[in-house]
């Protein structure tokens, strides 16, 4: 698909100056009609024999790994494609930090932030939704997105300078997630009996990650909105650090949403649609979406590790076999094309599925 140029339909407001006028309803291209109470009142997982499970990531990285882990993390993988993990080495006082820089950044005053601003069509910086039509649906959420891996890739100009420890927080961030990406790519090789590297191997070196920073302001019409519209993400995995007391997030099983619960200094771990296609569709990429809220704000910091754009990958060989041929065409570069498809409310995968 051909990305084409930028529409303006609402002015280049943020959702937090939306979110001000709460007198004013939101423009039309935020409110879904099929909303009410229902949208918010999605099931917790206690209320059916769905599970989003706790993975002791030490348990996986002894050298006796323990099975029964193992065995957690498989049908998490093969079941909802969403995980926790906890005892990943980062403190509670740390994941605070990151949370709180975040934070502070989308409190300064709007010059402050425009500072930032992504430009027309390009994705990074602060900023809210690309719009490539008219009848778009938006995100009720303004976000800051950064290239934070590798560390050439960064674009300093863009990486708010205020507050001060800003910067230094977040560099420390990514490499403490980098880690752990990469011990969480041989454990989900473990599951499937492969060699532990492989995953990282179709990756290609320098694979890349990138930060999104998602900031949800109060809205009037909670209902009817949604934070982020339904999606599988473009990466190989997420990372979120979820809001410690605003939940929001949703996951799609069976054709019915369930909540992802907060746990405290628990991340949050999805498969994304390039693990799906590496993993020969063994492991699914999860459709979630996030809800909003009439009260309070809610922030989330999302990290997306994806393979070198310019590596082609495939499904790994061992994974394709006569009773499941290959599913997915080779592809380059995907996260370029997701954006238009995921703001048209489409999913960039089908192109990919043979
Ligand atoms: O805010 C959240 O909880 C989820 C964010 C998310 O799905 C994303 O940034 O892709
Ligand atoms: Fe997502």
């Amino acid at each position: 698909m051909e990305v084409s140029a930028e529409v303006e339909i609402v002015g280049n407001k943020s959702v937090q100056e939306l979110a001000l006028n709460f007198e004013n309803l939101p423009p039309n291209n935020y409110i879904y009609n099929e909303g009410g109470v229902g949208f918010r009142d999605a099931l917790l997982p206690s209320e059916s024999d769905f599970h989003v499970p706790i993975i002791d990531i030490a348990n996986l990285t002894s050298p006796s790994t323990s099975q029964h882990e193992l065995h957690k993390l498989q049908s998490a993988l093969h079941s909802c494609g969403f995980f926790l993990v906890i005892n990943h080495g980062m403190t509670s006082s740390f994941l605070d930090k990151v949370s709180e820089v975040s934070k502070q950044f989308f409190e300064l005053p709007k010059e402050e932030k425009q500072k930032y601003e992504r430009e027309q069509i390009n994705i990074e910086g602060y900023g809210n939704d690309t719009i490539y039509s008219e009848n778009q649906m938006l995100d009720w959420c303004d976000r800051l997105f950064l290239k934070v891996h590798p560390e050439d890739q960064r674009n300093f100009k863009l990486w708010p300078q205020n507050p001060i420890d800003f910067r230094n927080t977040i560099q420390q961030y990514t490499e403490c997630v980098w880690q752990l990406y990469e011990v969480i790519l041989r454990v989900m090789a473990k599951t499937l009996n492969l060699e532990e590297d492989c995953f990282l191997k179709e990756c290609g070196e320098r694979g890349t990650m990138s930060m999104r920073t998602n900031y949800y302001p109060p809205c009037p019409m909670a209902d009817h909105a949604l934070g982020l519209k339904p999606h599988s993400d473009s990466s190989s995995i997420t990372f979120l650090l979820q809001d410690k007391k605003v939940e929001g997030l949703q996951v799609l099983k069976d054709n019915r949403w369930f909540k992802v619960p907060i746990i405290h200094d628990a991340l949050v771990i999805n498969v994304g649609d390039q693990m799906e296609i590496m993993s020969n569709g063994i492991f699914q990429s999860p459709i979630h979406r996030v809800v909003v809220n009439a009260e309070r704000e809610r922030l989330s910091v999302a990290m997306f590790c994806r393979p070198n754009s310019e590596k082609e990958i495939q499904p790994i060989d061992k994974l394709v076999n006569e009773s499941r041929p290959v599913l997915y065409k080779p592809v380059k570069d995907y996260a370029k094309i997701f954006l238009e498809y995921y703001q048209q409310g489409k999913r960039p995968i089908d192109a990919f599925k043979i």
